[in-house]
């Protein structure tokens, strides 16, 4: 097998991984875009938001990943964030 295909096959089977995680991650967004509607409160906690970043910052396996592991997870709680609101919407449509 070619050094590309097996590198591929690494990433295909971190993606995999990434896939469940991103399920597991939304169902629980879902619950709290739930309690949220119950309580009145605002979807974005931006505290939150930036202790999460802090935490995978610090995480990073060097200082030149920092910026992407502050992207990535910048998009996933945006993506968190209009899953909420979607769930909220479609609740109070009802
Ligand atoms: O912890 C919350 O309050 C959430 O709604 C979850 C979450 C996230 O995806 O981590 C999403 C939106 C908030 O701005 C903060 C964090």
């Amino acid at each position: 097998m070619t050094d590309l295909r097996k590198l591929r096959q690494n990433i295909d089977k971190i993606d995999e991984q990434l896939s469940g995680l991103i399920n597991q991650r939304m169902m629980i967004a879902r619950a709290v875009a739930q309690y949220k509607k119950d309580h009145n409160c605002r979807v974005l906690d931006t505290e939150r938001e930036n202790e999460i970043i802090q935490k995978a910052c610090e995480r990073s396996a060097s200082e030149a990943l920092k910026p992407y592991q502050e992207i990535f997870f910048r998009q996933l709680m945006a993506l968190s964030r209009d899953y909420q609101r979607e769930i909220i919407k479609n609740e109070n449509d009802k």
